[in-house]
């Protein structure tokens, strides 16, 4: 992403938002009503999305999962107001989405820190547009740096900062700006599994401190399951809702509940689901009988031989 259009990004987020304090009182109801999308190619329209409605509550944790270009992340960017939709609406709190607010957090899998800023700098950008004087826009910003566990690398440049403290440095800075609703794109698919796990536990505690609701796309069913009070899940494109999956497990959530019969039984139902989904998005290339014999009849001499 270019620097300008990193800038651009981060000072629409800085527009008028509440002070950090008054976020509880706040709403961040997520309507999408029968919305499709569709792209225009050289060649014609890509249909991306259709007829998808689904609702996150304030409050709630919900993600999406589904196949690979089943369009998910093209549901967020519009909600995040970057993109429009073609049928149907998009509406935060009644009012239909027409643009990128204070009100939505973006984060995606790419960090897109300020390189020449430090940790606490890249945390108050958003605040200093809003012009929140400078002893507040420290506290606050030292507030949030704290709930994430980064206090001791606040005067950090982000390239002396691995990938889950770049991440949790993106998160700090978006929730800074005071967002009903915080919308992520894949946020930890470029860690390692045990950084994913850390960061997974740090997110559900900063959002159920701060009451806000998430929307969270993923391509990981554990991490689905672990975060969400529920999961919908996409077909393939053109993507439609093809289920919705209500998770009853109790919070807070600790690691272990992934060994649980609770769990392992929603990964069983959602790994089904998706991998029909995940095999039409291959275009009828694979089907169960190729894979049967991927793992059956497959020789390595052959290949040895073939090299
Ligand atoms: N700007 C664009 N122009 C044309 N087609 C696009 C454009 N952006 C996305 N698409 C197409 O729309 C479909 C949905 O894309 P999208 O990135 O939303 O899917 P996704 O579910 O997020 O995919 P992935 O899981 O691989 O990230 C895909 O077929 C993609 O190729």
């Amino acid at each position: 992403m270019s620097v300008t259009s990193l800038k651009a990004r981060v000072a629409r987020a800085g527009q008028a938002q509440p002070p950090l304090d008054a976020r509880s009182e706040r709403q961040g109801r997520i309507e999408i009503e029968d919305f499709g999308l569709r792209y225009k190619t050289p060649t014609g329209f890509t249909e991306a999305v259709t007829g998808v409605s689904l609702t996150v509550e304030p409050g709630e944790f919900v993600s999406i999962i589904g196949p690979s270009g089943c369009g998910k992340s093209t549901m967020l960017n519009a909600l995040a107001g970057f993109l429009k939709p073609t049928s149907g609406s998009v509406r935060v709190d009644g009012k239909p989405v027409d643009g990128p607010g204070a009100d939505r957090g973006m984060i995606f899998q790419q960090y897109s820190l300020f390189p020449w800023k430090t940790v606490r700098q890249n945390v108050e950008f958003g605040l200093k547009m809003k012009g929140v004087e400078a002893a507040e826009r420290q506290r606050q910003a030292r507030t949030l740096l704290g709930l994430a566990g980064l206090s001791q690398f606040e005067d950090h440049y982000p390239e002396a900062l691995s990938g889950g403290m770049k991440q949790r440095v993106g998160i700090v800075r978006a929730l800074a700006t005071g967002p009903r609703i915080l919308l992520l794109d894949e946020p930890f698919g470029a860690l390692d599994a045990q950084t994913r796990l850390i960061m997974q536990q740090i997110l559900t505690n900063m959002w159920q401190r701060l009451k806000i609701s998430v929307l969270f796309v993923t391509h990981d069913i554990d991490e689905a399951i672990f975060l969400s009070d529920r999961v919908y899940v996409m077909t393939a494109r053109p993507g439609s809702i093809k289920a919705e999956i209500a998770v009853p497990l109790a919070r807070p959530r600790e690691p272990a509940v992934i060994m649980s019969s609770e769990f392992l039984a929603l990964r069983r139902g959602l790994m089904s689901l998706i991998r029909e989904e995940s095999l039409k998005a291959m275009g009828g290339e694979i089907n169960a009988d190729a894979l049967k014999g991927l793992a059956t009849n497959f020789d390595n001499n052959d290949l040895a031989r073939s090299l």
